[in-house]
């Protein structure tokens, strides 16, 4: 049995394809390891490419501490005037719904933490406030968010580190369009709109009154930024109190991982697998398969998390790579995977990894007895069949006469346990896979804060954008040619 626990996390390996022993004699880490992790917690880590340090660490720790003692920041003060309904919109309406409006890392953590903690909020807020997340650059969710709000008692947090992305400008340019005729453009910027950002500037060329933004420094990488205040949606979800709870349980995360010995060291043993897995058993992907619900949106958070840290195929120092790195992350809500995709996993050709996520038992405030023991029974039907499929996943089941009914197994999977989810566990739960992430970016000599592959794709689509609307001939290949054409109508 090869069981870790730190702070509230339980990590079990014993379902890996090596123990502990031989893989810590195979997977060395860089000799400066120690001091290198040192420099990341205490904020002093290099991000080569952007000459900055990585600070997001230091983001739970002071934003806790200031909002723990004085709950005269910004943000806390922001936070309890809208859960109280003492912020008022133009028209003198309490607001009542809330809509962030952002993507990538301004969207994922806040969108994941405000669904995972919904029912621990705690402080029991006058004003029960709708916190929706509009992300995607087709405007999909505002079809569907619009038509259940109003201009009027609605109040739009404009999320981007870069205040600066495509995406989230065209959701808000079509924001300010419907908020008309209730409300001027001037009336909405005034009491309906919140910035969140690295760029103080931009905020105010945008003209977000200064009492209505909150920045975060540049060291917070958006894909580890649900710690600032890129999280006030989870806060105004959940209420400060679970917020700071959410907080602590990484700081937990982040004594232990600055702390345990390797072969007792979550994030450290997390990383070691994975590159075990990828470099020893030349397995290219891992699936995320959480197995509570609350936790669903976990392998799309995690997604953005390893692959935008680790999908790279040049060193820190810009030199280029031959080796394996970063992995393919996917993977869904375990339960109704089973439903899904799971026939492959069981009996499909390709290898895999999986991290198995499981919440063993769950309190069901607000239900009466009956219902509470049925929902538990839920729990454990989940935790069954967790722990089945991972079996089966691992020891196969030999069928040499009918294959279609042959189990290979053997694939190596973690299981992570809590006894129960709460806004410390799932806290601690993010900042392992975030320590998981930055070992191997150091193991593989990677800058893991940077995102250099995002922005040629971006460049590229702004001058198809320009050909579709203007019409001008363009040179691209005759595919690229023939769609400009027919999503113009020209064709
Ligand atoms: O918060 P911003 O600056 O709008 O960026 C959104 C996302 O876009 C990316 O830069 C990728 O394009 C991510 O790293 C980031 O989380």
């Amino acid at each position: 049995m090869a069981l870790v626990s730190g702070a509230g996390l339980t990590l079990d390996v014993s379902y890996q394809n090596t123990p502990i022993n031989t893989l810590t004699e195979t997977v060395t880490l860089p000799e400066q390891f120690d001091q290198t992790r040192q420099l990341l917690l205490k904020g002093e880590y290099l991000n080569v490419s952007e000459g900055r340090h990585v600070t997001h660490i230091l983001s739970r720790s002071i934003h806790a501490v200031s909002s723990a003692k004085n709950r005269d920041t910004r943000f806390a003060k922001m936070v309890n005037k809208l859960r109280s309904g003492r912020w008022l919109g133009a028209t003198g309406k309490p607001i009542t719904a809330v809509v962030n409006i952002g993507v990538g890392g301004s969207d994922l953590g806040p969108n994941m933490g405000s669904f995972a903690l919904k029912e621990f909020a705690d402080d029991a807020a006058l004003n029960e406030l709708d916190v929706h997340f509009v992300s995607s650059m087709d405007g999909g969710q505002l079809y569907a968010v619009l038509p259940i709000i109003d201009p009027e008692t609605t109040l739009f947090i404009i999320a981007s580190k870069s205040f600066g992305t495509i995406d989230t400008f065209a959701n808000v340019d079509t924001v300010r369009e419907w908020i008309k005729p209730q409300l001027t453009e001037q009336q909405w910027l005034q009491d309906h709109v919140i910035g969140v950002s690295s760029n103080a500037v931009k905020m105010n060329d945008y003209g977000i009154p200064p009492a209505h933004q909150l920045t975060f420094g540049e060291g917070v990488g958006g894909r580890f930024s649900l710690w600032s205040a890129i999280g006030l949606p989870i806060a105004l979800s959940c209420g400060l109190r679970t917020f700071e709870r959410m907080l602590s349980g990484a700081r937990a995360m982040d004594e232990h991982f600055g702390s345990a010995p390797a072969a007792e060291n979550i994030p450290l043993l997390m990383a070691m697998y994975g590159i075990y897995n990828r470099q020893h058993l030349g397995i290219n992907n891992l699936a995320i398969l959480p197995y509570d619900g609350r936790l669903r949106m976990l392998p799309n958070y995690l997604q953005q998390l390893d692959m935008e840290s680790n999908g790279k195929q040049a060193t820190a120092d810009n030199q280029a790579i031959n080796y394996a790195t970063g992995p393919i992350i996917w993977g869904g809500f375990g339960p109704n995977g089973q439903h899904a995709f799971f026939q492959h996993l069981h009996q499909g050709y390709d290898e895999f990894a999986a991290d198995f996520v499981l919440v063993l038992k769950r309190q069901a405030p607000g239900f009466n007895a009956q219902v509470a023991n049925k929902l538990a029974d839920q729990q454990q039907l989940s935790v069954a069949n967790c722990l089945a499929h991972r079996q089966l996943m691992k020891f196969g089941s030999d069928n040499p006469e009918s294959p279609r009914d042959h189990y290979p197994g053997g694939h190596p999977s973690s299981l992570l346990f809590m006894d129960e989810l709460t806004p410390e566990t799932f806290g601690e739960l993010i900042a392992a896979y975030e320590h998981k992430v930055f070992v191997q970016g150091v193991y593989w000599q990677l800058n893991s804060f940077d995102q250099p592959g995002v922005e040629l794709g971006k460049k590229c689509a702004v001058d198809i954008l320009q050909a579709l609307q203007s019409g001008a001939k363009t040179s691209y290949d005759e595919s690229t040619v023939t769609m400009i054409k027919k999503a113009r109508g020209d064709e």
